[in-house]
């Protein structure tokens, strides 16, 4: 937390701590008179007696006394002007770029777990010393008994199904979640009672952090807030960005923009959060290096979703142009020899577009023999939507605009 001082004088260079009244306009001299209009400062921070007392001590050079800083620190607190708090983190790709992971610290003393940032979903949950050990395999757990900040929320529980078919469920408890820095009281804990076989089988994967929109999070009979919702109120900015990279690790940051970690400029486009993700619409695609194809296609910007799901008249055209790329039924998708160079594929976004390498769309060899690979492009048949899954994200910097209209900003990097 910055000092009082540090904030103070920030606020002063604002003005915010001048007098109501200010630069009073100069008047018309009608004979001898001379009228001046006073005109109110607005960025005055409000009539506040510790503010104007602490300026006249900071006026003076005087050291400001204890309990005035104190009192300041309220003030600059309720007025929501101590927003200084920002985090960043490290996103580590699993095998194959499978998902991404990230170290988050809950409780006192810090309980580190790796969970996969999702902006798919909207729970955090995690392994814990409830998750049946059967079903525990690897995973490092988050004990709840062992934390000094965590509290049982009486009577809750949660319940979570994945597009992939995976699912898990428990109890919940409020606790202090840390993530590179930045951290947050009282934030739902999702403790695993149970968790399907695929969670079971991914030893370095200790739970999920969602990032979509709180109003599809599953908590029952009290539906709880995210850890961006939560930690909103003391952000610099009311967002997070995801950095995801091909074959190595990526950033999460929250609460700033890091103009440094993109190429030009940010395209931004609206979201749709009724339905609870970030939702938007590219107005086109194209294949290599051939003209854009004007098919829009709706999605959502998905962090936990390994694959870019499609349209299958987009994924057809895709794979047209590949020789060897065939529907393997048995694969249910497309795939082709691990040796093929794959053209690109191009999403727009708004005015601007977005290249995704074609070594980025060869997802996996299919069996150990390794000759055929599976592709990073398939089809979104069944689902209702398209998911800009982590094959196109990690082509991109993007940013998660949680202020009063949500939005997506995209960069090349
Ligand atoms: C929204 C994602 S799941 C997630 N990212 N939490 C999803 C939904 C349905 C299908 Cl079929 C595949 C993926
Ligand atoms: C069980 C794992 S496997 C995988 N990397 N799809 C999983 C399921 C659903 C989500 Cl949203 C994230 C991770």
């Amino acid at each position: 937390m910055p000092s009082t001082a540090f904030l103070l004088a920030g606020l002063a260079a604002t003005g915010a701590l001048a007098s109501p009244l200010a630069h009073p306009r100069v008047g018309t001299a009608v004979g001898q008179s001379l009228s001046v209009e006073q005109v109110r400062n607005a960025q005055f921070a409000g009539r506040h007696g510790p503010f104007a007392l602490a300026k006249a001590y900071i006026k003076y050079g005087a050291p400001v006394p204890g309990d005035l800083s104190a009192a300041v620190a309220r003030l600059l607190q309720e007025l929501g002007l101590d927003k200084r708090a920002t985090g960043s983190v490290v996103a580590t790709p699993a095998q194959y770029d499978a998902e991404y992971l990230s170290p988050v610290s809950i409780g006192t003393p810090a309980q580190t777990l790796m969970l996969d940032f999702d902006t798919g979903s909207s729970d955090l949950w995690v392994f814990s010393s409830e998750t049946p050990k059967s079903s525990v395999q690897g995973q490092t757990v988050y004990n709840p008994s062992k934390s000094s900040t965590a509290k049982k929320l009486s009577g809750a529980t949660w319940k979570i199904s994945y597009g992939d078919g995976s699912s898990s469920s428990g109890s919940v408890y409020t606790d202090k979640v840390t993530i590179g820095g930045l951290s947050v009281s009282n934030v739902a804990v999702e403790s695993a009672q149970k968790v399907s076989r695929e969670f079971t089988a991914e030893a370095d994967l200790d739970g999920l952090l969602g990032l979509a929109f709180s109003s599809i999070n599953t908590v029952q009979p009290t539906q709880q807030k995210t850890f961006f919702d939560m930690a909103k109120p003391s952000l610099d900015s009311a967002v997070f960005t995801a950095d995801l990279k091909y074959g190595k690790a990526g950033k999460y940051n929250f609460g700033y923009i890091d103009d440094s970690a993109y190429n030009g400029s940010l395209t931004y486009t609206a979201v749709d959060s009724s339905n609870g993700w970030w939702m938007f619409t590219s107005p086109g695609y194209a294949v290599g290096s051939g003209t854009l194809d004007s098919t829009s296609i709706t999605g959502i910007a998905d962090t936990g979703t390994t694959l870019l799901l499609v349209p299958s008249s987009v994924v057809t055209t895709y794979y047209k142009q590949i020789r060897n790329a065939r529907y393997d039924s048995s694969q249910a998708g497309y795939v082709f020899p691990c040796s093929t160079s794959l053209p690109s594929f191009t999403y727009a976004v708004g005015n601007s577009q977005i290249v995704i390498p074609g070594k980025y769309i060869n997802f996996a060899p299919v069996d150990s023999a390794g000759s055929s690979c599976f592709g990073g492009i398939q089809s979104d048949e069944g689902i209702g939507f398209s998911i800009f899954g982590d094959v196109a994200l990690k082509a991109a910097f993007v940013v998660f605009d949680g202020s009063q209209s949500p939005r997506l900003g995209f960069a090349s990097k």
